[in-house]
C-alpha cells in the first residue's frame, strides 16, 4: 500500500515514517510538512534517523496525493480538514490522528468521509480502546454514586486540552449511563465551585515533562473506588495502530470508522 505521512517531521510523524518502512505491504511515497517547516526538501527516511529513503518532505500535497493509496495524518486541526478534502478528492483512505478538533472540523471530516474511508481515533493503541470498552462497561453496572473522573497527563508541547483520549473515554463512560457528554462533563474546578453535582463526569488536565501519555478513569463510590489506567510508554504503540488502521481501510466503502471498528471491539 503507498503510503503519505503528514506531518512528517513531527513527533508522530517521525515515528510513522519508521513504522511505515518497518511494514510489510507498505511503502511510503509521500511525507508532507507545513508550508515553510525548516525540513523541506530533507529525506524523510534521515528525519526519521532510518537512513536515506529518496522520499523528499514536501508542502505540495497536491501530487503526491494523485500516487498515493492511503494518508495518515497526526497534525493540526486546521490541516486534517485540509488533508480531508485531499484525500476525498483522491478516493484514499485517509488515518486522522490529530486531536484537537471543533465541532466544525469534524463536521468537514464527516462530509469528506461521504467520499473516501476515514479512520479517526484520539487514540490508536490496542490498550486505550479497551480500556475505554471497559470504562463504559463499568459506568454501565455502577449507578451515579459513583462519581466518575477523567485525569491525564502529557508533556509539555501538547497543545490541546483535555486529550483526545480523555474526550473518548468520557464519551465511553457517557454511553454507558445513557446520557449526553455535553450534558454532565465538568473540565476542570477552581475557586468557590459548589459541591460536585451527582451525575458528573469531571476531566483534570496535567501538562509536564516528556510524558507520552497517561490516563486514569475514576470511579469514586461511597466507602470504594474503582480506577481504570493506561500508561503510554513509547509512540510506536500509536503509529502501529495508525498502520493497522490504513491497511484495514483499505478498499473500504467511505464513511467515518473508529479504531474500535479496526480492532473488532464495536457492539
Ligand atoms: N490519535 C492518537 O493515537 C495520537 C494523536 N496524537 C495527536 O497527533 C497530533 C500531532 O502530535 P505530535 O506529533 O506530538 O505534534 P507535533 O507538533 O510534534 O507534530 C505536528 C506536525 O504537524 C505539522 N503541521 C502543521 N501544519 C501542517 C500542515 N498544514 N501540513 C503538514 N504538516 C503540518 C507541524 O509542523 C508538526 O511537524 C496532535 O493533535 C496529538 O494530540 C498524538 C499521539 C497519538
Ligand atoms: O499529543 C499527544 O502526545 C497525544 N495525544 C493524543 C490525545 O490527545 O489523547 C493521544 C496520546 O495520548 C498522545
Amino acid at each position: 500500500m503507498r503510503l503519505i505521512v503528514t506531518g512528517a517531521s513531527g513527533r508522530m510523524g517521525r515515528e510513522l515514517i519508521r513504522t511505515v518502512v518497518e511494514t510489510d505491504g507498505a511503502v511510503l511515497v509521500g511525507a508532507i510538512e507545513r508550508d515553510g517547516a525548516a525540513e523541506i526538501g530533507a529525506d524523510a527516511g534521515e528525519l526519521a534517523g532510518i537512513g536515506h529513503l529518496g522520499v523528499p518532505v514536501t508542502d505540495d500535497a497536491l501530487p503526491v496525493f494523485a500516487r498515493a493509496d492511503g494518508v495518515i495524518d497526526f497534525t493540526v486541526p486546521v490541516a486534517t480538514v485540509a488533508f480531508a478534502e485531499l484525500a476525498a478528492q483522491a478516493r484514499i483512505a485517509h488515518i486522522v490522528g490529530t486531536t484537537g478538533l471543533s465541532e466544525d472540523d469534524d463536521a468537514k471530516l464527516a462530509a469528506a468521509a461521504r467520499h473516501a474511508a476515514v479512520v479517526r481515533s484520539g487514540n490508536m493503541s490496542l490498550g486505550v480502546n479497551l480500556l475505554a470498552a471497559l470504562a463504559k462497561k463499568v459506568a454501565a453496572a455502577l449507578d451515579p454514586d459513583f462519581d466518575i473522573e477523567i485525569v491525564e497527563m502529557h508533556h509539555r508541547n501538547k497543545v490541546d486540552a483535555p486529550s483526545g483520549t480523555a474526550l473518548m473515554l468520557g464519551e465511553a463512560a457517557a454511553e454507558g449511563r445513557e446520557v449526553a457528554l455535553d450534558q454532565h462533563a465538568v473540565w476542570t474546578r477552581h475557586g468557590q465551585t459548589g459541591a460536585r453535582k451527582r451525575g458528573d463526569i469531571g476531566f483534570q488536565a496535567l501538562r509536564g515533562g516528556t510524558v507520552v501519555g497517561e490516563h486514569t478513569v475514576i470511579f469514586a463510590g461511597p466507602h470504594e473506588r474503582i480506577e481504570l489506567s493506561h500508561r503510554a510508554e513509547d509512540r510506536g504503540i500509536f503509529s502501529r495502530g495508525a498502520i493497522k488502521a490504513v491497511l484495514w481501510a483499505r478498499g473500504r466503502k467511505p464513511g467515518l470508522y473508529s479504531m474500535a471498528d479496526v480492532l473488532g471491539l464495536s457492539d
